[in-house]
């Protein structure tokens, strides 16, 4: 299912602030998503997070693991280029949500020290009255964490709480925003996320990853992009840079490592 068809950047006086400087934003004009996955691929600094957020703020998605995404200070420049973006939709979904690798350290530890300080106030109101309703809201959080996470994403490896966060979030109908979900995954653990990923296309999902994963650019129904001389270019899994270079170094890593000293 595509929720989000296109993006269009609106017409705008030259602008020398980040983010409208990059050559990549400059050169920016519209892009369709025609795939229930796209994949955006783009050396590193090219812009591919930027862009990511400004649609984010456009979007007005969940941001998972950093603060609400209208107050999050650091999304200031990205909103800026989130209010010049025109986004058209099929059915516009408020299911899904936006996921940076970078945010994902900070969601596990507010996690447990939402889970700790929950703890503790449930203790403090039991000890100074067993049959206080007060103690209400304390025990629904930990019952939802519990309910959702488990044990804890935070006693987990972050590759394992990666993907335990993502089996418990991912639910039907919903657009997600990726940013670099490989980044602590195992080869495997790839495998079990693109797995993760073409259930919830055929529940109707739309993906939108930004990866420099040759593997996670592998995913079926999935349409790349690459930015290449600051414009997005349409490519097929072959003519990626990023695949070329890995299958070339896998299969003679020698010829590569002569040239390192
Ligand atoms: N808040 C900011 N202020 C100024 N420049 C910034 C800001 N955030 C990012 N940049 C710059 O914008 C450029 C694009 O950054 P961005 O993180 O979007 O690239 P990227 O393609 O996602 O890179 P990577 O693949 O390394 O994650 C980089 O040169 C970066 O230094």
């Amino acid at each position: 299912m595509i929720h989000l068809k296109s993006v269009a950047k609106r017409n705008k006086q030259s602008n020398h602030e980040y983010p409208f400087n990059l050559p990549f934003i400059q050169q920016f004009k519209e892009m369709h998503f025609r795939y229930p996955v796209t994949i955006l691929v783009g050396e590193n600094g090219t812009g591919k997070s930027t862009f990511l957020e400004a649609l984010a703020t456009n979007i007005g998605s969940i941001l998972i693991g950093g603060e609400n995404l209208e107050n999050d200070p650091s999304l200031t420049p990205a909103r800026k280029l989130g209010n010049e973006l025109k986004l058209t939709w099929t059915i516009k979904t408020k299911k899904g949500f936006f996921f940076r690798a970078n945010d994902f350290i900070n969601f596990t530890n507010r996690l447990a020290a939402i889970k700790e300080e929950s703890k503790q106030k449930l203790k403090e109101i039991r000890e100074r009255d067993p049959n206080s309703l007060e103690v209400l809201p304390y025990a629904s959080t930990l019952h939802d964490l519990n309910h959702f996470y488990g044990e804890g994403l935070e006693v987990r490896s972050h590759g394992e709480s990666f993907l335990d966060l993502f089996q418990a979030r991912f639910q039907p109908n919903g657009l997600y925003l990726l940013d670099e979900p490989e980044a602590p995954l195992s080869p495997l653990k790839q495998l079990t996320l693109m797995s993760m990923i073409n259930e919830m296309v055929e529940e109707n999902g739309q993906f939108i990853i930004a990866t420099h994963s040759p593997i996670l650019m592998a995913l079926p129904n999935a349409e790349i992009f690459v930015i290449e001389d600051d414009v997005l270019q349409r490519k097929s899994y072959g003519d990626v840079e990023h695949v070329k270079l890995t299958r070339d170094f896998l299969s003679s890593p020698e010829r590569f490592l002569r040239h390192l000293n």
